[in-house]
């Protein structure tokens, strides 16, 4: 494929190949290896995401940070732990099926088939990151999908900001013992957090050190996670730095096991998330 000239691809290790972006508005990176977003910011501005220093770069492990796709369900698989966490697409090789660009950014086109599940997706960076994932049901028959757009966003202090736009949802809170509660109020960071919002609403990620507000919109998505594994987790991550935690807060655009969406033969479902960056 002849890839326009502010995409470049090259092999970040053996056999591992990514797309360079560098365009007048953006920067970014954009691995095969799970239709992984590894980077973007607009040209202007910091790094919005956050990538591990530790990240590991081989066929069949999972990218830490950027935007994992985590599909067709989320998390632990809801009724087969045997099968792999967050899904089956993260930690394979997709396939490269469209790069463009115009005045206003680039178009990154991916697809997965294995069997009966298959998914495009589009990314469009530029001064905002738009992330689209397609469900399809090639199959005869109804099957479920969940997932998640797990947008690691990078952030000055983890325990300065405060994430508005979920005041009021119910959400599952997964730390200890599943238990639904109500939020009060902006979300701060003390702790580990790791909850599931019933919310299709739009959220801010405000950032006194950063000077930043980061705004995500999504759509087709009922739920929306927000995940920080704080200082044990986190150093049980081998790949995540034990301090790592200070520097990310993730908010999810997803769909919950719980509210996983029926898809009829031949159908068609798209979550998207919108990403920017406001002063
Ligand atoms: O370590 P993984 O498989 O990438 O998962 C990271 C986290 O992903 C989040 O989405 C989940 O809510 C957490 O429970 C999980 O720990």
């Amino acid at each position: 494929m002849k890839l326009p000239s502010s995409i470049r691809i090259i092999d970040l290790a053996p056999d591992y190949p990514v797309l360079q972006i560098s365009h007048p508005l953006c920067s970014g990176t954009v691995a095969l290896h799970g239709a992984h977003v590894m980077a973007w910011r607009p040209n202007d501005e910091e790094e919005v995401l956050y990538l591990s220093p530790q990240a590991v770069y081989t066929g069949g492990v999972p990218i830490r940070g950027g935007i994992p796709i985590c599909w067709p369900w989320f998390n632990a698989h809801p009724n087969n732990k045997e099968l792999p966490s967050h899904g089956l697409v993260r930690n394979v090789f997709w396939q490269l099926k469209g790069a463009s660009e115009s005045k206003d950014g680039v178009t990154i086109k991916l697809s997965f088939r294995k069997d009966n599940w298959q998914a495009a997706l589009t990314i469009d960076m530029g001064k905002e990151l738009v992330v689209s994932l397609q469900s399809y049901n090639p199959s005869n028959e109804k099957i479920k999908i969940s997932g998640a757009l797990h947008t690691y966003l990078n952030v000055g202090n983890i325990g300065q900001i405060r994430i508005r736009g979920l005041e009021a949802s119910n959400y599952l809170d997964t730390v200890g013992p599943p238990i639904v509660r109500k939020q009060e109020g902006s979300i701060m960071f003390q702790n580990e957090v790791d909850r599931i919002y019933e919310s299709s609403g739009i959220t801010y990620l405000d950032d006194p050190v950063l000077k930043r507000t980061i705004v995500v919109e999504k759509s087709g998505s009922p739920s929306t996670v927000i995940w920080n594994p704080w200082k044990d987790k986190a150093a049980a991550l081998k790949d995540l730095p034990d301090d790592a935690y200070l520097r990310f807060a993730c908010i999810e655009t997803s769909i919950s096991n719980q509210s996983a969406i029926s898809l009829n033969p031949a159908d068609c479902h798209e979550i998207s998330t919108k990403i920017r960056v406001v002063h």
